[in-house]
C-alpha cells in the first residue's frame, strides 16, 4: 500500500473513533483538558466521548450504550471532575463522596482507580479510592474515614461499608455510576444495587422491588450513569430505578455524530409517566449489538477430544509469526482454567528459564498467565499488572476478564468453551480490536453447539467459518493441517485424550 492510501486509510479510521473537536470545546475545565495531554497522551476526544460529555456536564440521567473499546471511563469521569474542580470553595476529603462508580469485578475497580489517579494528578483535594471485596475491610475503614472524594466500589462490599462503617461520609454524593450495568446484575447483584439505590436516599422506597414501577427521584438531586456495551431486560429495570427522564446516548446511531449541545441529543418520545421510552430500551436489548468494525470474527468446528491440540497447535503459531503478541483465552470455568494452564504451562517459555536452549526447546515461546474467580487476590492482582505490561503473553481466564478490561495491544481472542449468552461473546471479543486497533477472534464450537451462530446473528453478529480446509488460509492462525507442526498436533491430540476435559 503506498503511503499516501494509508495515510487516507489511517485518516478514515481516526474520523471513525475520533472526534474533531477538542476536550476544550466540549465545555471542559481547561486544567483537566490539559491533564488528558499530559498524563494520558489524548489529544482529543472519541466520538462517544464527544457525544457523552456535554449531556453529562448538562446533569441530566444519562444511558450509554457504545462499542467496546470507545472510551467509555473518559466519558463519565471527565464531567464529574470538572464539576468539582469548578465548585467556588475547594472540596475537603473530610467532605465524604461526592462520586460512585459501581463495577462488576475487582480488576475493573483497580482500572477506573489507576486512570483517575492519572486524572487526578494534579488536584490532589480531589481524593479518589476504592472498596472491593477480596481487600482488608479495616484498612479501607480508615480510608474511608478520611474520607474519599470518587468512590469505586463492587456492589458487595460497599453495601457492607453503607450498612456497618459509621464514619462513611456520604450525605455529599451527587453522582452515582454503573459501570458494566448489565454484568453487574447479571452477576446476581440486583437486591444488594436495591439496597445501594435506597440506603443511599436514590430512590423512593415505594419502588422496591416492583419491576412495572417507574420511580419518581424528585427528592434526589443527584445524576445516574448507566453505561455498558449491550443491554438486557435487567438494564432495562436498572434504568427505571435508579434513571429520572434519561438521555440515551448511542442507543440507535448506527454511527455516532460528537453532540454540538444538550439541546442536539434528542430523548425518547414519552410511552411512560416520566417521560423515557422504556420500550425502546427494550426493544433495543434484543436488536443488535455494537462490535468494533475492524474486528475480524471467525469460528472453527472442533469435536471435543481435538480442542487442546486445535489450541496448541494455533497457539504455537501465532506465538512463532510474531515476536510481540499478546492472546486471551477464554474457558468457562475457574477449573477449566486451572487445568489448561498446569498443562500449557509446561511446555510453555517462562522468563524464569535459565538459559536460551531451555528458551529455544519449549513449545510455545510466552509467558503464561491465568486469571479466575477462585484465586487469591494478591494473586489475581499479579496477572492483571503482568498481562497489562507484557509484550508478549497468554492469558487463560474466565468471564472475570471479559468486562471492561483493557489490556493494551491484545492481538487476538480464543474462546476455547462457548460463552453462554451472546452478551458475554461481545465483551470477551472487546478485549481486542480497541479504538480502532485491529483484533482477531476465533470461537471453538463443538459440533453440537453450531446453532450459537444463528444466536449471534440474530444481534448482527456474523462470524466467518473456518472449519473447512479451504478456508484455513483466511484465517492469520494456521493450525493442524501445517506439515511441519504434524508431529506436534498428534503429540499433543494423545496427550489431550489422556485427560478429562469438560473440568
Ligand atoms: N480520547 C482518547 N484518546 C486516546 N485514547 C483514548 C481516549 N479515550 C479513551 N482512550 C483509550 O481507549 C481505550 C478504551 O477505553 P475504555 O476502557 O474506557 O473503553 P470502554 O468503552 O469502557 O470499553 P469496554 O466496553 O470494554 O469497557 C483505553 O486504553 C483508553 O485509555
Amino acid at each position: 500500500m503506498d503511503s499516501k492510501k494509508k495515510k487516507v486509510d489511517e485518516g478514515n479510521k481516526d474520523s471513525e473513533i475520533f472526534a474533531s473537536c477538542s476536550f476544550s470545546a466540549l465545555g471542559l475545565h481547561p486544567s483537566l483538558c490539559n491533564q488528558f495531554q499530559e498524563r494520558l497522551g489524548f489529544e482529543a476526544p472519541t466520538l462517544i466521548q464527544a457525544q457523552a460529555i456535554p449531556v453529562i456536564l448538562s446533569g441530566r440521567h444519562v444511558l450509554v450504550n457504545a462499542a467496546t473499546g470507545t472510551g467509555k471511563t473518559v466519558a463519565y469521569l471527565a464531567p464529574i471532575i470538572h464539576h468539582l474542580l469548578s465548585y467556588t470553595s475547594r472540596i475537603h476529603r473530610e467532605n465524604g463522596t461526592f462520586a460512585l462508580v459501581l463495577v462488576p469485578t475487582r480488576e475493573l475497580c483497580l482500572q477506573v482507580y489507576e486512570i483517575l489517579q492519572k486524572l487526578l494528578h494534579r488536584f490532589h483535594w480531589i481524593v479518589p479510592g476504592y472498596v472491593m471485596g477480596g481487600e482488608n475491610r479495616s484498612k479501607e475503614k480508615a480510608r474511608l474515614r478520611k474520607g474519599i472524594s470518587i468512590l469505586i466500589a463492587t456492589p458487595g462490599r460497599l453495601l457492607d461499608h453503607l450498612k456497618n462503617t459509621a464514619c462513611f461520609a456520604h450525605t455529599n454524593l451527587r453522582w452515582i455510576i454503573f459501570d458494566e450495568a448489565d454484568r453487574i446484575l447479571e452477576l446476581g447483584f440486583g437486591k444488594e444495587i436495591e439496597e445501594i439505590l435506597d440506603l443511599l436516599g436514590s430512590r423512593p422506597t415505594g419502588s422496591v422491588g416492583n419491576g412495572n414501577q417507574v420511580s419518581s427521584l424528585s427528592n434526589f438531586q443527584g445524576q445516574n450513569l448507566l453505561l455498558s456495551a449491550t443491554l438486557n431486560e435487567k438494564v432495562n429495570h436498572l434504568a427505571k430505578i435508579s434513571l429520572e427522564n434519561p438521555v440515551m446516548i448511542g442507543l440507535d446511531d448506527k454511527k455516532i455524530q460528537p453532540a454540538q449541545s444538550v439541546d442536539h441529543i434528542e430523548t425518547a418520545e414519552s410511552d411512560e409517566d416520566d417521560g423515557f421510552d422504556y420500550s425502546k430500551l427494550k426493544k433495543s436489548s434484543t436488536g443488535d449489538y455494537k462490535l468494533p468494525a475492524q474486528l475480524v470474527q471467525r469460528y472453527v468446528k472442533v469435536p471435543c477430544g481435538s480442542r487442546l491440540a486445535v489450541l496448541l497447535s494455533i497457539l504455537k503459531n501465532l506465538f512463532e509469526r510474531e515476536a510481540s503478541h499478546k492472546i486471551v483465552v477464554f474457558f468457562s470455568t475457574c477449573d477449566a482454567v486451572d487445568f489448561h494452564y498446569s498443562l500449557i504451562s509446561e511446555f510453555c517459555w517462562s522468563p524464569n528459564s535459565q538459559s536460551e536452549a531451555e528458551h529455544t526447546e519449549k513449545f510455545l515461546r510466552c509467558h503464561t498467565l491465568r486469571l479466575h474467580g477462585n484465586m487469591k487476590q494478591e494473586d489475581r492482582r499479579n496477572t492483571f499488572q503482568a498481562f497489562k505490561t507484557e509484550k508478549s503473553a497468554l492469558l487463560l481466564s474466565t468471564d472475570v476478564a471479559a468486562r471492561g478490561l483493557d489490556f493494551p495491544k491484545v492481538r487476538c481472542i480464543v474462546q476455547y468453551d462457548s460463552p453462554g449468552e451472546a452478551t458475554e461473546y461481545v465483551h470477551r471479543v472487546g478485549r481486542t480490536a480497541r479504538l480502532g486497533e485491529r483484533g482477531d477472534s476465533l470461537l471453538f464450537l463443538q459440533p453440537i453447539e453450531v446453532d450459537y451462530i444463528q444466536d449471534l446473528e440474530k444481534h448482527g453478529v456474523s462470524l466467518i467459518d473456518v472449519s473447512h480446509p479451504q478456508s484455513v488460509g483466511q484465517f492469520p492462525i494456521i493450525w493442524s493441517g501445517v506439515p511441519c507442526q504434524k508431529v506436534c498436533f498428534f503429540r499433543f491430540a494423545s496427550l489431550g485424550s489422556l485427560f478429562a476435559e469438560g473440568t
